[in-house]
Order: C-alpha cells, then structure tokens, then sequence
C-alpha cells in the first residue's frame, strides 16, 4: 500500500503524468445559466454587451489571448476602418468623438478594450472550442474547449452564439511547384509591413481590399510589387462628391432602386478613376452594390493604390501557372523572377470544423443557409452573429437581435423558476 501511495505521490508532481492525465480524463464539466458564445471580436462582444445590458450573463470562449484578434494579431499596420466610423460601431457604445472618420486600426482595437471594460466581459482566453454538439435528449449543448496544454473543458447550455467569423481561417490555395520556390510565401494574415520587403520583387495574389492596399504599402517601402488579377474587380474611389462612396450608397438607396445606385457609382467611377479596364481591372456585369448584395464580393475602395498601377508602379499579372525555384511561371506562358509571394487570398468560416450540426449552418461555406436578413437564428437555441458579409454594421443588427430573442426565453425561465 504505501508503494502505491509513493507512486501515485511522485505522479502528482511529473509533469509528464499530469499532461497524460489531462488529455485522458474526461472534461471538467461547467453548467452555464446564460449562453456560451465562441468568439471574442467585436461580434462576440457586441453579443456580451447587449445581453448583459438586458441582465443576462455569458461566458464568451476565445482561442486567441486576446479580444479581437483578427485585428490585432492577423492585419497590417497601415490598416484603418475604410468605412466610416458611424457604420463600424457596435451597439450601446459609440467611437469617441475625437476619433478620425477613418479611425486606425489601433483605435479601433483601443475602442474594443474599452468596449469590453464598459460591459465587463472578460473572456476565457487560450479556449480553442473543438466541438460543439445538441444533446437531444437532455436539451442542452454541449460546448468542448481545450486549453493550451490540451486541458479540456466541457461548457453545458442552453443557447449556443457562434461568434467565429468570416475570416476565422486563411485561404491558402493549392499552386503547384509550391515546395520547388525558395523565397518566402505567406498570406496577408501574416503581412505587416513593406519594410521588410525593401528593394524587393513581391507577387501579390489576389486583388480584394487587402491584395489591393498590401501593394501600396509595398510601394510605399519602395518594393516592387506585382498583382495577380485572376477575375474581374469593381474598383470604387473611397470617397465621391465630397461623402464617404458607401455613406452616400446608403443614402442613394434610400430613394433610388439598387440599378440606379449602381450606374450613378460607376458613372462617377469612371470620372475620378477613368476606365480600369485599361490597366488590367475589367469590371464585373452586374454593379458593385448589386454584386455584393447577390454574392458578398465586397468592392474595393481605393485609397491609392490605382494612382500606382496606372504609373506601372504596380504591374498587373494573369493567374499563377506553376512557381519555380525564384520564378513564377504564369498562365500566359511568362515566366518572372520574384523574392516574395504574398498571398492576399482571402479568408474562410471553420464552423464545420466544430459545430456537429448542419440545419443552421452549411457544411461548405461555413455560413448559415438563411440569406440576410434571416441568418442569425436556427433551432434549439443556436445563433450566428457576424456573418451576413455586411460588415460591422451586420455584426450589430445580429448582435441586437439575439439578445433580445434570449432575453424573451431568459425571462420566461425566470418566472417560471418563481413558480
Ligand atoms: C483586414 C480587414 C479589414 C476589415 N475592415 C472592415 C471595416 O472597415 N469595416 C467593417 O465593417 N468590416 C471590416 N472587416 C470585416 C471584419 O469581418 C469585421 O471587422 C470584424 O472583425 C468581424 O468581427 P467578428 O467578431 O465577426 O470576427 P473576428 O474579428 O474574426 O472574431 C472572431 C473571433 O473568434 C475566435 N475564434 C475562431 N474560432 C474559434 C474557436 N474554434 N474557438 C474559440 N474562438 C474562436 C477568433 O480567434 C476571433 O478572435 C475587415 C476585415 C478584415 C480582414
Ligand atoms: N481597410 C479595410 O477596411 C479593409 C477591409 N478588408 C475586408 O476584409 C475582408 C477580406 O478581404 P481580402 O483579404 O481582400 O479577401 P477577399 O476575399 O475580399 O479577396 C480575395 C481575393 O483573392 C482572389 N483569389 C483567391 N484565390 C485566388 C487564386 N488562387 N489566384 C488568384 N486570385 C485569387 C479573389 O479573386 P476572385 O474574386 O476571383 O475569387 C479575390 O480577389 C473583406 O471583407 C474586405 O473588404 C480587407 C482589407 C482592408
Ligand atoms: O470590409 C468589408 O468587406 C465589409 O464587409 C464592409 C463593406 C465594405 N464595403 C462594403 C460595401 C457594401 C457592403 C459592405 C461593405
């Protein structure tokens, strides 16, 4: 007996034994009054705020250790809002006033912080959900995290707010003779700046607001960048007539059908920008709000990088065909040295990686299967904030919705409770 006393004593304190342990025994179980959220950007946040100012506590579960890590972790420096600051502020909390109407990416995380110690939502950071699942029976979720040292945790509720995001996980395309190219390779989640890029020829694949404003900032480090254009691509100035291009769409569309909006922005367009087609930019057929209405393809707002491509600063390349050891060959049969690939091709949902459930979401895209504006809710007390491709603005009309549809069924248990 007191070996196996000395044994189990020495197991207590090897770390080795604990770590084994951890990973093998089952998950501490956390019974949640409110609902657990996964996610703690600004959609997680926005959902804490709402529901705690309607008296409901959550607990938000975020994989990162910090808020908002997309912003603070995954985007480069020169990053600011490129709409203006009254269509990006979340609900109950303005920007400050002193903000510019373009406010940097620093001041939007420091408005997020101070977001989030207004509401007093702390997270539990470093908790990666890796499952999330109905229990039929009981009428629960079950909601599994684990911690850095694969420590789990199973979180048992009745609402369940997918808080993950559009943009939870890099688009990586496959290209061929990958492993065969020498220079460095990364997507824009990684980019910070052109300054390590200096003197440099960097291939930018992929022409949405970050392929566009990377090259720019390459420029303006004095690299020399190249943008692979593969498809067409509305360019719109970000702003026109003296208003924000997407304020003055919003206002547009108030009084005029979307056709019209459309013709009037390329109409306008083609006076500041003149025709993109001639350096490389086709536009789409269907107009820029139309597009983004039917397919969530968000136009690119220029900030400067167009002035650069019509001074062959930036030069426009076709799709990538195969790379070499320090070239790339392309599909109209050139080939060019380059030192750097910067991949600024997109991002996806990973819903389908975690949530074991398909009604609500679809297990493709990772985006709920109802259209806008009709996404947010599914069955069982499952909610989706954040993912109507509508930017902040869609995050905080989601946000209010839920908590309001929470509160509904928070107050009904209560009286019943009292029964
Ligand atoms: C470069 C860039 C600029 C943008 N600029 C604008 C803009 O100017 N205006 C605008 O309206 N929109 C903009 N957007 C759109 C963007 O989607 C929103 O700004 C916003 O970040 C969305 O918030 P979110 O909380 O839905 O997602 P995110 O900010 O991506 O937050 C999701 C959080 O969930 C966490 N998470 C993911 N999976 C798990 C998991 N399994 N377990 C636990 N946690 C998990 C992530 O770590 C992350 O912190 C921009 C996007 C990008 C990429
Ligand atoms: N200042 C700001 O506020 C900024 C906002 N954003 C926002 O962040 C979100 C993500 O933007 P972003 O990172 O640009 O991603 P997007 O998804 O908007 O754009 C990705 C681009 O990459 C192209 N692409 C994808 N795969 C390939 C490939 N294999 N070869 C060539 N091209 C390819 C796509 O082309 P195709 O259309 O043919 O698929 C598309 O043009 C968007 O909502 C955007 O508006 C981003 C940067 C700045
Ligand atoms: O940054 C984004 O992509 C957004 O989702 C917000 C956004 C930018 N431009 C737009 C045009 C129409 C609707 C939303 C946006």
């Amino acid at each position: 007996m007191d070996c196996l006393r000395e044994i189990e004593g020495k197991q207590a304190h090897d770390p080795m034994f604990i770590e084994k342990m951890n990973k093998s025994s089952k998950p501490r179980c956390i019974m949640v009054p409110g609902p657990v959220i996964v996610g703690a950007g600004p959609s997680g946040l926005a959902t804490a705020a709402c529901l705690k100012e309607k008296g409901v506590p959550s607990v938000v579960l975020e994989r990162s250790n910090c808020i908002a890590s997309l912003w603070q972790l995954k985007t480069y420096n020169r990053l600011r809002l490129h709409l203006p600051k009254q269509f990006c502020e979340l609900p109950l909390m303005g920007f400050p006033s002193d903000f510019p109407t373009y406010p940097t990416k620093q001041q939007f995380v420091d408005y997020l912080e101070a977001y989030a110690r207004r509401f007093d939502i702390r997270p539990r950071f470093n908790e990666t959900v890796s499952q999330a699942e109905y229990d039929d029976k009981l009428k629960f979720w079950r909601v599994r995290s684990s911690d850095l040292k694969g420590k789990k945790v199973e979180y048992v509720c009745w609402w369940l707010v997918v808080a993950t995001g559009e943009n939870a996980e890099a688009m990586v395309p496959a290209i061929e003779g990958r492993a065969e190219f020498d220079g460095d390779i990364r997507h824009t989640s990684s980019y910070k700046s052109g300054e390590e890029f200096r003197g440099k020829k960097v291939l930018v694949v992929g022409c949405g607001n970050s392929g566009m404003e990377v090259c720019l900032d390459l420029c303006n480090h004095n690299a020399r960048p190249s943008l692979v254009v593969r498809d067409t691509v509305h360019v719109l100035p970000r702003e026109m007539l003296g208003r924000s291009t997407f304020g003055l769409s919003m206002w547009l569309l108030r009084w005029l059908p979307m056709r019209l909006v459309d013709r009037f922005l390329l109409i306008v367009s083609w006076l500041m920008l003149g025709d993109t087609a001639r350096f490389g930019l086709d536009r789409p057929r269907l107009g820029p709000l139309e597009l983004k209405n039917l397919s969530g393809k968000t136009p690119v707002l220029d900030v400067g990088t167009l002035a650069k491509i019509k001074s062959g600063d930036i030069k426009v390349c076709p799709s990538i065909k195969r790379l070499k050891r320090y070239a790339v060959e392309f599909e109209n049969g050139k080939t060019e040295n380059f030192d750097a690939i910067i991949l600024a091709t997109g991002y996806k949902s990973n819903v389908p990686s975690w949530l074991k459930e398909t009604n609500m979401f679809s297990e493709k895209d990772g985006y709920p299967r109802k259209p806008f504006p009709n996404g947010w809710k599914g069955e069982c007390g499952l909610y989706a904030v954040g993912f109507t491709k509508r930017g902040l603005l869609g995050t905080s009309m989601d946000a209010k919705r839920i908590a309001e549809d929470i509160e509904r069924c928070w107050k009904a248990e209560a009286k019943q409770g009292q029964r």
